[in-house]
């Protein structure tokens, strides 16, 4: 079943999402965003580790392999964490367009039960932006970056200022966030691209 709600349509005025300039090169490794994150991150034991690529256009693929300690029934990765890979996806994608937002809305769809040990191969691409809202859409397929789809998802985010951020977030982490150099640099790239 696809078709997502009303909510995650885009409106009438929404326009084709613009790569932006300084994107990264089609085929070039993102990295993490955030050390902590738990999708991205490296400092994250039982973190998905999730490794996201630029593709051509506004369009991202990544891979994820399940591992123990992502299961929700024996052996099958727990409905969540698929839900989760799925929106790190989509949120990479606003690396390409640089533009920091959130997502306000994720609806996903599980097609087939993911074991544990499976490798998730995800493709995302923004489908529309109508101000600060963002559509996007992902699929992550089994067996291949061309085997049957698995889990697909729709989602919104929105943009927010990065100050949304430093306003929300524990205090200690954002410290660390900000004593990082390398967060230091993009934060600062977010803060000067429109
Ligand atoms: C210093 C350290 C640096 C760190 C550098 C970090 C870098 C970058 C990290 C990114 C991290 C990524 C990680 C993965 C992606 C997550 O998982 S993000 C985490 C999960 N998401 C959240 O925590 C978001 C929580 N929600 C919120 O903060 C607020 O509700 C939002 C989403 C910002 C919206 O609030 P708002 O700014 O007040 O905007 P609001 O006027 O309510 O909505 C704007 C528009 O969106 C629509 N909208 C909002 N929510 C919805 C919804 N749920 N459904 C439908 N429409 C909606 C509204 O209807 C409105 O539409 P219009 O009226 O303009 O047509």
């Amino acid at each position: 079943m696809s078709g997502s709600s009303a909510a995650l349509q885009p409106p009438a005025d929404a326009v084709k999402p613009v790569r932006h300039p300084d994107a990264p090169a089609p085929g070039e490794l993102l990295g993490a965003h955030y050390g902590g994150c738990f999708g991205c991150g490296g400092d994250q034991p039982h973190g998905l580790h999730l490794e996201a690529r630029a593709g051509e256009g506004v369009r991202i693929t990544a891979e994820f392999t399940v591992q123990a300690a992502h299961q929700g029934a024996p052996g099958l990765a727990h409905g969540g964490v698929l839900a989760t890979a799925l929106d790190e996806t989509l949120g990479s994608l606003n690396w390409l367009l640089r533009t920091v937002a959130v997502t306000g809305r994720l609806e996903t769809d599980f097609l087939r039960p993911v074991p544990v040990g499976t490798t998730l191969h995800l493709e995302a691409e923004v489908v529309a932006v109508a101000g600060r809202k963002i559509y996007s859409t992902a699929t992550g397929r089994v067996g291949g970056p061309d085997g049957p789809v698995a889990v697909r998802a729709d989602a919104l985010f929105v943009e927010v200022k990065i100050d949304h951020f430093a306003q929300h977030g524990r205090p200690q982490e954002i410290r660390a966030a900000m004593e990082d150099p390398d967060q230091m640099r993009r934060a600062r790239a977010f803060e000067v691209n429109p």
